[in-house]
């Protein structure tokens, strides 16, 4: 009796969630959304860019109120009317956009979200210990604004498991992961999943959902279009589900005649010193980006790839104006906006705040970034503003990018990460740069939309702009360049050949290993 009654009571799922909406204005966000998550259950929830993935999260982590529909706990309806009522009640989560404070430290950090009164030196002391035993290694004393994006993640996972949740929300985790940070999250959600709990899993990496999923939910357009269990399906045929229709696949023609073509955007013998004591100093870095071609940059995260393109954009101007040319001419000393009237153009990793301004309507982030090279038709005489030219500039790059959004020019902020990615990408891409870099193209962006993305690169390279793309993605990389270098404590490897290099060559190189040499020293720096 008391063991059947312990079944039904297995039976009763940890979460349910019946009917749940959401509308913004004229858009449906979330339309009657079912959902059951079991105890121990990797669940997936999978979509297109915009199709209700965050929102439904956040509904369920109480920081959005729902429109109508209900959520149970344990069976119980619950109302989650805050972020504390879903941490009392058990729910932890990852957001997409960190919510650290990068002046202070990790254990402070982690302190103001805890918020029991413990000294900071006892959180310090568990989040060391969690974080080791997890398998994601932390210094608690390390600021957050010397840590790399994965190291900030790592924070975040770590914040997360101090208060002891039963379901883990994630929202796109290993977006900004090497493949060996990855595997090492997998790793501590595969340990978190034999300790009973639940896992809502957000993630536009198909491959790992097939690996680390027990069952997936599939939106689109705000509804669930399906439940499935993906390692019964494809990447292509989850693709398929989220999209409603073939992914296209990525096309790179060989660049013709490049050897000979012009260096448009030269490196020589770049270093920086640290500007902090974490910081990762650059040495000697060389590196020529011709015309009609796209050099990708591989690496760990937190190996100098940051600065590198802080010192490329003109976010920090280097001593020796030689070490940056651009076109031909010396740009080291020159600020971003004296790089971007040189033609360049720069896509930064973080998104909001860095890439746009959270708070701006789209097409005043257009303003934004491009008043000084498109003062001609952005601008009247006597510096008016011309809002109908930049409106429908704005117009144009969201069509072109396939941005999906809940008003005709929405603030950057209440755009889903991955339409955001696209506009920024978009609205750098619309200038037609003659030197275009960009630091993690498609963070975020779902199948098809990377897929554009990836295609617009090369096709601007081979319409005669040099391209260079950092990324922590490797597939990303093999598939859209020419040639790949690696960064590895702030030194640049000499670009390798697409067709000499191989996933091992590439990540020996990420791992420190001399080229030739057979160790396997995959460990992040
Ligand atoms: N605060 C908001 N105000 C207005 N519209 C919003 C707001 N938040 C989200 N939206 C809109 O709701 C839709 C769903 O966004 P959501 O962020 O849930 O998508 P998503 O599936 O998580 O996408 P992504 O994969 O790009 O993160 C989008 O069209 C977005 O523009």
């Amino acid at each position: 009796m008391g063991g059947n009654v312990a079944a039904q009571h297995d039976a009763v799922p940890l979460l349910g969630v019946r009917g749940l909406t959401k509308i913004f204005g004229s858009l449906t966000a979330c339309d009657h959304i079912d959902l059951t998550i079991a105890k121990g259950e990797v669940h997936a929830l999978l979509g297109e860019n915009g199709a209700g993935k965050s929102t439904l999260v956040k509904m369920l982590f109480g920081s959005l109120e729902p429109h109508s529909g209900d959520i149970l706990w344990n069976g119980e309806p619950v109302r989650i009317t805050s972020p504390g009522v879903a941490k009392t009640l058990g729910i932890g989560m990852v957001f997409q956009h960190f919510s650290l404070f990068e002046a202070l430290t990790a254990a402070e950090n982690i302190a103001l979200s805890l918020d029991d009164g413990s000294p900071i030196s006892t959180i310090a002391a568990k989040a060391r210990a969690l974080s080791y035993s997890y398998g994601l290694p932390l210094d608690p004393d390390s600021l957050v604004g010397d840590l790399s994006v994965g190291e900030r993640q790592r924070i975040e996972i770590i914040r997360c498991l101090l208060q002891t949740p039963q379901l883990i929300i994630l929202d796109e985790p290993t977006s900004v992961l090497t493949p060996q940070e990855a595997n090492r999250l997998f790793e501590t959600l595969e340990r978190l999943r034999s300790e009973g709990k639940s896992i809502l899993y957000i993630s536009h990496r198909l491959e790992e959902v097939k690996r680390l999923c027990d069952r997936a939910t599939v939106l689109r357009h705000g509804k669930v279009v399906g439940h499935c269990n993906p390692r019964e399906e494809t990447a292509s045929s989850l693709a398929r589900m989220m999209v409603g229709n073939e992914v296209k696949a990525v096309v790179r023609e060989p660049a013709e005649g490049v050897e000979t073509a012009a260096v448009l955007l030269e490196i020589r013998k770049l270093s920086r010193k640290p500007a902090t004591p974490f910081s990762v100093p650059l040495k000697d870095i060389d590196l020529d980006v011709r015309a009609g071609e796209v050099i990708g940059i591989a690496g760990v995260a937190g190996n100098g790839q940051g600065e590198f393109f802080e010192a490329i954009s003109g976010e920090v101007q280097q001593p020796d104006a030689a070490s940056v040319r651009i076109r031909g001419k010396d740009a080291g000393k020159l600020s971003i906006t004296g790089r971007r009237l040189l033609g360049a153009a720069f896509v930064p990793e973080e998104r909001l705040g860095h890439g746009a301004a959270p708070g701006m309507k789209l097409s005043e982030n257009l303003l934004l970034s491009r008043h000084a090279t498109d003062a001609r038709s952005f601008l009247g005489s006597g510096g008016t503003i011309k809002s109908a030219v930049i409106s429908g500039a704005a117009q144009r790059i969201i069509q072109a990018m396939d941005v999906r959004k809940s008003a005709p020019d929405p603030e950057a902020a209440s755009l889903s990460g991955g339409n955001l990615q696209k506009f920024i990408v978009g609205r750098e891409l619309d200038r037609k740069p003659t030197v275009m870099v960009v630091n993690q193209p498609t963070w975020g962006v779902d199948a098809g939309a990377a897929a554009h993305i990836r295609q617009a690169l090369i096709e601007l390279a081979r319409s005669g702009s040099a391209v260079l793309v950092i990324s922590q993605d490797l597939d990303e990389l093999f598939e859209i360049s020419d040639a790949i270098a690696v960064m590895h404590h702030g030194q640049l490897s000499k670009p390798l050949p697409i067709a000499e290099a191989d996933f091992e060559t590439i990540g020996l190189l990420m791992g420190g290993a001399e080229p030739g040499r057979t160790e396997h020293p995959l460990e992040p720096a």
